[in-house]
C-alpha cells in the first residue's frame, strides 16, 4: 500500500517537527498537519523563519524546505481528514487534573475527540496512527470508537511512539536509533504496518524499523521514559550523598559510565529533570500499575517522581541556607528558565518550582533565558497558583540581556545548561554583585575552581 496523502492532527512539539522531517524526507507525500489553535497554526506559517512556534535547532531549515512543496499548515482538520489515507494523531496528552486518576493518568479526552472527529468525517478506509504517548491498550479504545459508526469505512490503528528529545528534535528525527511500529497481527493489520514501514523507510534503515505488537509498542514508550528518567533520578539521588562525602558525582557517572554495561549517557547530575514527558508519563505508569493491582511495581516507579521532587527542593534549601538562611530581598539571579538547553520549552522545568520554593521566602528574582519570554515565565509562576499573580510580578523580574542582569545581586543560580552560560565574563560579574558573592551550579557546567580563585562562594550540585 503506497501512502501519498498524511494528515497529523496535533501541530505542538512532536507533530511539528515529526511531520516537518517526513515531508521534507517523503517529497511525494503530501503532509497536512493541522491544529486547533490558530495562533500556532499562524505561527507555522510565518514568513520569518525565527517566528515559528519551536525553537529546536536545525528546525527551520527543515521548514523552509518542504513548505509549501508538500507540507502544509492548517486549521481545516475536516479537510485534512477527509483527504488521508494515514492519519497521525498527536495530540498533548497531559497528566489529569480532575476526576478518577486526578494527578496520575493521562488525560485521554483530545485524544478521544479526534478519534470521534475522524469517525464523523472519513468516508475512505484510513490508517489511524497514534503518535501521543498512551496508555498500554489505548488502541482498544480507539478502535471501538472509530468502528461504531457503522458506515462501512475500515480503520486500522497503528502505535508509533515518538522518542525524539527537545533540543535534538531534528538530529533524532533524521537518525533515530529506532523507530518503533505496533499494530494488530492480523493481516490488515500487517498490510498497515508495511505501509507506515516504507513512509519511514524513505531515510531509516529497516533494521532500525521495529515491528511490535500493538501493545508492546504503547508500552515500551512509557518504559522508556521511566528507565531513563531513573537513571537522571539514580544520579541525582548520589549527588546529595556525593556532597556529603567530597566524592565528585561527575567523576562517579564517568567511573561507573565506563562499564559498558551501564553506559555514559543520561548520567549528568542536575537540579532535576524537567519536562512534558517524563513526570507525566511516569506518573501515568505508576496508575496503570496500580489499576493491574500492582502496588509494589507502582511504588518502585513513584520512587523515582519523589527523588525528583527532592532534588529540586534540595537546591532551593540549599541557596536559602548557604545565604544565612534568609532571602526575603535579596536579589537572586537565575540563569535559564528552560528545562534543558537549545530549547524554548518550560514545561515541568525544575526552573519553575526552585523559583517557586525562594519566592515564598520573598527572594527578589531576576530569570534571564536566551529563549524563553517573559511572559511564558510569569504563566509557569502563575499556574502553580502559590501566590497572586501581581505579587509574581513584583518579585519576579525577567531581563533579556546581559545588562545590569547581576548588579547588586547576592547570588546566581544556574538552571539550564545553555552554552552561552560558560561564555560569561565572571569576573565583570563578581565586580557588579554584592559581596560574598555566592554562585549555585545546578547543573555543573562552570568552572567553579576558577570562580572560587575570583571569590566567589561557589556550590555546584553533586561536588563535595
Ligand atoms: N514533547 C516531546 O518531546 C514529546 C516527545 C515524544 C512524545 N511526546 C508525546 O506527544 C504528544 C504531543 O506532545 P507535544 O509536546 O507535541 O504537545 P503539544 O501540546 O506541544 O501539542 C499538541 C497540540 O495538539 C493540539 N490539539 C489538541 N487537541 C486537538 C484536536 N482535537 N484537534 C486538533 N488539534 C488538537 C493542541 O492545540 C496542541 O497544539 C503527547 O502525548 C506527548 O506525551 C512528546
Ligand atoms: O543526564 C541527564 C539527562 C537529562 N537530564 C534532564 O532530564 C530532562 C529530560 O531531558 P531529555 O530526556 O533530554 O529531554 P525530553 O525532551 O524530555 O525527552 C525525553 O522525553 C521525550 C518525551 O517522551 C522522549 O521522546 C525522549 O526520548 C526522552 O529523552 C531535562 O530536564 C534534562 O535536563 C538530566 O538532568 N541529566
Amino acid at each position: 500500500m503506497n501512502i501519498k496523502n498524511i494528515c497529523c492532527i496535533g501541530a505542538g512539539y512532536v507533530g511539528g517537527p515529526t511531520m516537518s522531517v517526513i515531508a521534507a524526507k517523503c517529497p511525494d507525500i503530501k503532509v497536512n498537519v493541522v491544529d486547533l489553535n490558530k495562533q500556532r497554526i499562524a505561527a507555522w506559517n510565518e514568513t520569518d523563519l525565527d517566528k515559528l512556534p519551536i525553537y529546536e535547532p536545525g528546525l527551520s531549515a527543515i521548514v523552509a524546505q518542504a513548505r509549501g512543496r508538500n507540507l502544509f499548515f492548517s486549521t481545516d482538520v475536516d479537510q485534512a481528514i477527509l483527504d488521508a489515507d494515514m492519519i497521525f494523531i498527536s495530540v498533548n496528552t497531559p497528566t489529569k487534573t480532575y476526576g478518577i486518576g486526578k494527578g496520575m493518568a493521562a488525560d485521554l479526552k483530545y485524544i478521544e475527540l479526534c478519534a470521534r472527529q475522524i469517525a464523523a468525517v472519513a468516508k475512505t478506509d484510513k490508517i489511524i496512527v497514534e503518535k501521543s504517548t498512551l496508555p498500554v491498550r489505548t488502541a482498544e479504545a480507539l478502535k471501538s470508537i472509530l468502528s461504531s459508526t457503522g458506515n462501512g469505512v475500515n480503520f486500522q490503528v497503528l502505535s508509533n511512539p515518538e522518542f525524539l528529545a527537545e533540543g535534538t528534535a531534528v538530529q533524532d528525527l533524521l537518525e533515530p536509533d529506532r523507530v518503533l511500529i505496533g499494530g494488530e497481527r492480523t493481516e490488515e493489520g500487517e498490510v498497515a504496518m508495511q505501509a507506515l514501514h516504507d513512509v519511514f523507510h524513505n531515510w531509516i534503515p529497516s533494521e532500525r524499523i521495529l515491528l511490535t505488537n500493538v501493545w508492546s509498542s504503547e508500552l515500551s514508550k512509557l518504559t522508556a521514559n521511566a528507565f531513563l528518567a531513573q537513571r537522571v533520578s539514580s544520579i541525582n539521588s548520589l549527588s546529595a550523598l556525593c556532597e556529603a562525602t567530597e566524592a565528585d558525582v561527575d567523576e562517579v557517572a564517568r567511573a561507573i559510565g565506563q562499564d559498558s554495561r551501564i553506559g555514559p549517557k543520561f548520567l549528568k547530575s542536575s537540579v532535576g529533570f524537567g519536562g512534558s514527558c517524563f513526570q507525566k508519563d511516569i506518573l501515568n505508569l505508576v496508575y496503570l500499575c496500580q489499576t493491574y493491582g500492582l502496588q509494589e511495581v507502582a511504588d518502585y516507579w513513584h520512587q523515582v517522581i519523589k527523588m525528583n521532587d527532592y532534588q529540586k527542593r534540595r537546591f532551593a534549601q540549599k541557596i536559602i541556607s548557604t545565604l544565612y538562611n534568609t532571602v526575603n530581598g535579596k536579589k537572586i539571579v537565575l540563569l535559564g528558565w528552560a528545562f534543558k538547553k537549545d530549547t524554548n520549552d518550560t514545561r515541568e522545568s525544575a526552573a519553575i518550582y526552585v523559583a517557586d520554593y525562594l519566592l515564598s521566602e520573598m527572594a527578589e528574582l531576576v530569570v534571564y533565558d536566551p529563549k524563553v519570554t517573559a511572559e511564558q515565565i510569569y504563566a509557569d509562576l502563575d499556574y502553580l497558583n502559590t501566590r497572586s499573580e501581581s505579587e509574581n510580578r513584583n518579585l519576579v523580574t525577567v531581563a533579556n540581556n546581559y545588562d545590569e542582569l547581576f548588579d547588586d545581586a547576592h547570588a546566581v543560580a544556574v538552571m539550564t545548561e545553555w552554552d552561552e552560560f560558560k561564555e560569561i565574563d565572571w569576573e565583570h560579574v563578581f565586580d557588579r554583585m554584592l559581596k560574598p558573592a555566592f554562585i549555585f551550579d545546578g547543573r555543573a557546567i562552570l568552572d567553579m575552581p576558577a570562580l572560587e580563585n575570583i571569590g566567589f562562594r561557589g556550590f555546584a550540585i553533586g561536588k563535595g
